[in-house]
């Protein structure tokens, strides 16, 4: 739902084009009306995000044989777990170069329950690897997997796009009996979902090709990390330059001549170098190189089995019987035909001569009768006798005839003597260990033919295998000279691998932020330096005035200088302090005295005021007047 209310939105913001990157395409399985009642999900789904306004769904399938591949396993068969895979599953077999086996299965409902029906293909003795698209409940592997064993395979191995991993899932895949179980990670795996078995890859191609589409809708953040981590500072870069010789030493042996590198150059472009250093890793590791291992092994692999090829004809070819039977199919054939007809006339034979035996019989009877019955009349003839004979004679004529048929059909039989019955059984034996011998002289012929048939088609396979080598090492050596190329474009000695490429500009990382703390640091010192010569600027024409000693070159004796000063500063400034506090008490002395003086002067004419209010000027007299009048108040 919120991806369709995310393409909702960006319709609505009126994108261009809408891709919708979805790894894992939920409801896909439900792709056909397999049953009657059943939804068609994966197309209800479809129809969902067209309607919401996605251009494009981009989905993810395995494409991971080459893990397999790296394993070595011999005796794999690839087997597609039901029939709807199994086009994938050949694809996958084909890669590995292993056989492909089916199994047929039938779902009995929608429910998610399965049911395997049949093994189709070789797989006793093999090493199985069972493909599917995902692993939901895990009963389709797991049932696979048991239908498998009970068929004499020696291991399995599962490998699916998508681990779904619903309800017991994760139980019944840790109790299964595959030794690994291959998935990748379209869909995450919860670390309580995991066991031993579960191997997730991330499929590089995979990664690409999200990636592509990602980046074509979201820009490259990897720049933008990358011009923070390398600011273009021109201060940061003379740095750097000055760090050249140490990095030089760490990375560059001192023997090898002609491999200076300047490294404000390879700075000035090292977000770039970063980034080429990257994507030329891929180029020339990833692709080059794992192409280059494969296609080694590839053909390593097809040797061997040509090897086997080999082995196989030879031993088809020693089981041809060193002569070839006497007969061909046609003759033997013919030989056999005379054989029935021979029968057929043997029982012929043996018919008239039972007959002939059984009139001759008869006749005798007749006469032996007719003697005894009437001894007159025994010159005379039996007419019945007469008849007898007769038949006696035409049985003979036949009897003689069917022999000479017969010897005639025996005569191609090579029966020499009798045409008995023992003498045709004896033939007929003789025929049997003809065919026999002929059977297997085209047994072995038949295996000799298709052994040289599958050498000739191994011998095909080990040339395009050794053609795909040839192509590799040619690819990798035109990668490894853009990449020598590429190094000489950035001033990097050819020496260089993608890894030391990535080792020295950690350095050149590490060499930057130690500069940084080296400017620094020089920036504090640049600072420190400014306040002493301010200070010096104060203390210099200070110390002059106040005679006190200054050495202009010691920054230490300035300080003394300066502690010279500042003590006596401190004494002036406490003489100062006394003095003020002494002018101080003065003048508060001064005041009193003025007060005082002031209220003298004030009782002086108050008294003077007195006086003359009670006319006299003598204070002696001025009192006795006065108690005078306070003595006649009393009265
Ligand atoms: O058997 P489980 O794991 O539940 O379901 C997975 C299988 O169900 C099918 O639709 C898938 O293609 C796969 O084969």
């Amino acid at each position: 739902m919120e991806l369709l209310i995310m393409i909702d939105a960006c319709k609505r913001a009126s994108a261009g084009r809408i891709t919708a990157v979805m790894p894992y395409y939920g409801y896909g399985r439900t792709d056909k009306k397999d049953q009657p009642r059943v939804p068609i999900t994966a197309r209800l789904v479809a129809d969902l995000l067209t309607a919401a306004g996605a251009d494009r769904v981009l989905t993810v399938d395995l494409h991971a044989p080459q893990y397999f591949a790296d394993k070595g396993i011999d005796d794999l068969v690839v087997v597609a777990v039901d029939i709807g895979i199994s086009k994938k599953a050949r694809d996958v077999a084909e890669r590995l170069s292993a056989p492909l086996a089916i199994i047929e299965k039938r779902r009995t409902d929608n429910s998610g329950e399965s049911e395997l029906m049949n093994v189709i293909g070789e797989v006793e003795g093999k090493v199985a690897l069972t493909f599917d698209d995902e692993i939901d409940t895990g009963g389709t592997v797991v049932n696979a997997a048991k239908a498998l064993l009970d068929h004499g395979v020696k291991e399995v191995y599962c490998c699916a796009s998508h681990p779904v991993l619903s309800r017991n899932a994760p139980e019944t895949m840790a109790q299964s009996p595959f030794t690994e179980i291959v998935v990748t990670d379209t869909i995450p795996i919860s670390p309580d979902k995991r066991n031993g078995k579960i191997t997730v890859l991330a499929d590089p191609g995979e990664r690409r090709v999200c990636g592509a589409a990602t980046a074509r809708c979201t820009g490259d953040p990897t720049r933008d990390y990358l011009r923070q981590l390398m600011p273009d500072d021109d201060e940061l870069r003379d740095l750097i330059a000055l760090a050249e010789e140490e990095c030089l030493s760490e990375l560059v042996d001192d023997e090898d001549e002609g491999t200076s590198i300047e490294l404000h150059q390879v700075n000035e472009g090292t977000d770039d170098t970063y980034r080429g250093s990257q994507s030329k890793r891929q180029i020339y590791e990833h692709q080059h190189v794992d192409t280059l291992r494969r296609s080694e092994q590839r053909l390593e692999q097809e040797q061997r089995t040509l090897a086997d090829c080999q082995a196989a004809a030879k031993e088809a070819q020693d089981r041809v019987p060193a002569s070839p039977p006497p007969l061909d199919a046609n003759a033997l054939e013919r030989r056999r035909a005379a054989l029935r007809n021979a029968r057929g006339r043997l029982n012929e034979y043996e018919r008239a001569r039972q007959s002939r035996e059984t009139l001759v019989g008869q006749l005798n009877a007749l006469i032996a009768g007719h003697e005894s019955s009437d001894a007159s009349s025994s010159a005379a003839p039996n007419p019945l006798a007469t008849a007898v004979s007769r038949q006696v004679s035409d049985a003979e004529a036949l009897e003689a005839s069917a022999w000479r048929l017969l010897v005639e059909a025996a005569a191609p039989l090579g029966i020499d003597g009798d045409p008995t019955g023992a003498a045709l059984d004896s033939t007929e034996a003789r025929l049997e260990t003809l065919r026999t011998a002929l059977s297997t002289w085209n047994d072995a012929k038949e295996k000799v033919d298709e052994a040289k048939r599958r050498l000739e088609e191994q011998e095909r396979r080990v040339e395009a295998a050794a053609a795909s080598l040839t192509d590799a090492n040619k690819s990798r050596e035109a990668a490894r000279s853009n990449w020598v190329e590429w190094l000489g474009q950035h001033g990097l000695p050819t020496s260089f691998t993608p890894d030391t490429v990535v080792e020295f500009l950690g350095h050149v990382e590490t060499t930057r932020v130690k500069m940084e703390q080296v400017g620094d640091n020089r920036r504090r010192v640049s600072a420190i330096e400014f306040d002493i010569r301010q200070f010096r600027e104060r203390v210099e024409p200070l110390a002059l005035r106040h005679d006190v000693q200054v050495d202009s070159e010691d920054s230490s004796k300035l300080a003394l200088a300066a502690d010279e000063l500042i003590r006596r500063l401190d004494e002036a400034e406490t003489a100062y302090h006394s003095r003020e506090r002494n002018r101080e008490q003065a003048e508060e002395d001064r005041q009193l005295l003025e007060g005082r003086k002031r209220r003298l002067e004030s009782a002086e004419e108050d008294l003077s005021a007195l006086l003359t209010a009670g006319g006299t000027d003598d204070t002696e007299e001025f009192r006795r007047r006065a108690r005078l009048d306070e003595e006649r108040g009393g009265a």
